[in-house]
């Protein structure tokens, strides 16, 4: 769907994206992290035309940003930290507004994204009384009105309160999975893009320094795998099965793995003559992962 390659930005004399390769695939919700100022929100304006990059090219369904710019925001959507509504217009005004602009024929598509993102009852309602998830919440359905098939989501969950961000995350995934719309989601948050993305691309040093699934990144980046074991078991060496391991508190102990597949082979192990109660592993989520790409790319 999308497939950028060499793409550079400079602002004055900033170089703010350097030669960035990406890919994604349609259907595919993509994580796009990265520390502040890396030039990820650039980025995203970028591919939905709004800014011109200095070179590189960009495909996004066979269309050019610069040359089809237009093409490009009638097939997408986008939502950015300014939700771009107008607070004394109702929810529902508002949308009808926006319906109008994009030249959205079926106006029930109105009612159907209230109801959607549960304003129907709000409807009426000045957008600018809305709280900061109604409003996060209509903005989504503004950029989803002309049913895209692509949302480009700068910082969707900022300002949200825990079941706000859980909300919102669970109608981009509903809606990801009901109607098959490629998704970009940056975010900071890295274990709420965990649960929706399917793959993650990390912006560092003005570019892509990686891009793939969590299976694939785990591939690449953990060399170790520590596992913590609930065991009634004591332990008195470093050592067990020929495993690192180290008590931390009673009845939990971290071993340190050389990869997943033995996991069964030291539960096995255990069992033989201790009970496990549960066994977790430590560093196989995305903030452990990220910090380990930046790493390697910062040494
Ligand atoms: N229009 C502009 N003119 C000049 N500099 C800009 C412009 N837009 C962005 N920049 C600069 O480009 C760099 C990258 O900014 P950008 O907003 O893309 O980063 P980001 O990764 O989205 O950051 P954050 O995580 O803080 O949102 C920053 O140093 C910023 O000051």
């Amino acid at each position: 769907m999308i497939e950028v390659a060499g793409v550079t930005k400079t602002f004055g004399s900033q170089t703010v994206l350097k030669n960035v390769n990406f890919k994604a695939e349609q259907g595919k919700i993509v994580g796009l992290l990265g520390p502040n100022g890396a030039g990820k929100t650039t980025f995203i304006r970028i591919l939905n035309g709004v800014i011109k990059a200095d070179s590189g090219t960009i495909s996004i369904l066979n269309h050019d940003p610069v040359t089809h710019g237009d093409e490009i925001r009638k097939i997408s959507g986008i939502v950015t930290e300014g939700a771009g509504l107008y607070h004394q217009l109702s929810g529902e005004e508002n949308l009808a507004f926006f319906a109008d602009l994009y030249g959205v024929k079926d106006k029930s598509r109105i009612i159907q994204l209230l109801e959607l993102f549960d304003l129907a009852e709000h409807k009426d309602k000045p957008a600018g009384t809305y709280s900061t998830g109604m409003k996060k919440r209509l903005a989504l359905g503004k950029a989803l009105l002309h049913s895209p098939k692509l949302l480009f989501l700068d910082e969707p969950t900022n300002g949200l309160d825990p079941d706000g961000i859980k909300m919102v995350l669970a109608y981009l995934k509903k809606y990801n999975e009901e109607t098959g719309t490629t998704m970009i989601i940056c975010s900071h948050v890295l274990h709420q893009l965990e649960a929706v993305c399917d793959s993650f691309a990390f912006l560092e040093h003005q570019t892509i320094v990686e891009q793939g699934t969590m299976a694939e990144l785990e591939k690449k980046y953990l060399k170790e795998i520590k596992v913590k074991v609930n065991t009634d078991m004591k332990l008195h060496r470093k050592e067990y099965l020929e495993f690192r391991c180290e008590q931390r508190a009673e009845g939990e102990v971290i071993f340190t793995l050389p990869a997943k597949i033995d996991i069964p082979f030291l539960l096995r192990g255990i069992l033989e003559n201790h009970h496990v109660y549960s066994a977790e592993i430590l560093n196989n989520d995305l903030e452990s992962i990220y910090f380990k790409v930046r790493e390697m790319h910062n040494e």
